[in-house]
């Protein structure tokens, strides 16, 4: 009969895939990717995920995974890439997806990045201001920051973990430290307030929210965020109430989320869902280096 030590190495043995030694399965593999016939390097971007198994970044690593300009994606995480990595790995896309866990592997994470996206940190709870968010995600924010200027010094950085209005000004400062700053690389993501105002105003005016394009400037906290209703395509004139309305509902959006999710956490699957037209443009228009750097990949 075969021994209890014999059957719990078979099982083990039959279930490596399911915990794989490290994000990379290559130990538990029959056949090692050296091995493979289709090899790296295929044109496209590099985009690094840190943040990739939260709420956030599990969507947005699923449509990084569909997006045909990106070849490589690597998800970060100080927990759950293994299985994440598992499960976007198995799309049947381009992209080849690496997984990373844990502040060792940060650097190989970064290594070679075009595009680093950071959702990494905490989101709120009811009664928390993003402000509040700040002691927990600077720290964050800045420790990979730091791994960004080591080890992709001129990859282009967003920033969606809260308090934009301040991550964003503490990236910039670790950038400056490390002598690698460039304005035009670093942006903090916004534009689900544009998305939330385009839909708010659509409902009001009665139009498809696809039909509208509602100007937003300032920051992504409360009284910062700037819904230009005067400049509202079509051309449209909204009524003091419609005003007033729009306006607290764009400032307040974030917090309508919240409340409603009541301590289980902010919004995400609105937060992603504009997210592939927004680094398709910032893949095109903030980097004639790196489109240069695929078109030339492309024809050789
Ligand atoms: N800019 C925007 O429009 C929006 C920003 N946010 C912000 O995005 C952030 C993430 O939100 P969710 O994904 O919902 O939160 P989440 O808690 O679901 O996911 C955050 C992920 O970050 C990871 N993480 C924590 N510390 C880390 C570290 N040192 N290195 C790498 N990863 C780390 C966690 O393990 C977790 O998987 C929050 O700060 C939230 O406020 C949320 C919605 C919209
Ligand atoms: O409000 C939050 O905490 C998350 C966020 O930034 C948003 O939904 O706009």
């Amino acid at each position: 009969m075969e021994s209890i030590r014999e059957a719990s190495q078979r099982i083990a043995k039959i279930s490596a895939h399911l915990q794989p030694p490290n994000s990379q399965t290559e130990e538990s593999c029959v056949l090692k990717r050296a091995d493979c016939r289709a090899k790296r390097g295929a044109p496209g971007f590099k985009v690094a995920i840190l943040g990739a198994a939260g709420g956030i970044g599990q969507p947005l690593a699923m449509l990084m995974k569909m997006n045909p300009l990106v070849s490589v994606l690597h998800l970060y995480d100080v927990v759950n890439t293994p299985g994440v990595t598992a499960d976007i790995g198995h799309m049947d896309t381009g992209a080849v997806v690496r997984g990373f866990l844990g502040q060792p592997q940060l650097e190989n994470a970064l290594t070679g990045m075009d595009l680093v996206i950071i959702p990494a940190g905490v989101p709120r709870k009811p009664g928390m201001t993003r402000d509040d968010l700040f002691n927990i995600n600077a720290g964050i924010v800045r420790t990979l920051c730091e791994g960004i200027a080591k080890c992709c010094r001129n990859a282009i950085v967003n920033l969606i973990s809260n308090p934009v209005n301040s991550t964003v000004p503490i990236a910039a400062e670790v950038f400056k430290k490390a002598g690698t700053y460039d304005p035009k690389r670093l942006l903090g993501v916004t534009m689900l307030d544009v998305v939330r105002a385009n839909t708010f105003v659509a409902e009001v005016l009665g139009l498809h929210p696809k039909e509208v394009d509602v100007p937003v400037v300032g920051g992504h906290a409360g009284v910062t965020i700037l819904p230009l209703l005067s400049q509202v395509k079509p051309p449209s004139s909204f009524t003091p109430e419609e005003t007033e309305y729009l306006t607290k509902r764009i400032q307040d959006g974030g917090t309508e989320v919240v409340q409603a999710k009541a301590g289980a956490g902010s919004a995400t699957l609105s937060m992603v869902s504009q997210s592939i037209p927004f680094f398709i443009f910032i893949f095109y228009f903030h980097s004639a280096a790196l489109i240069t750097k695929v078109n030339y990949k492309i024809q050789t």
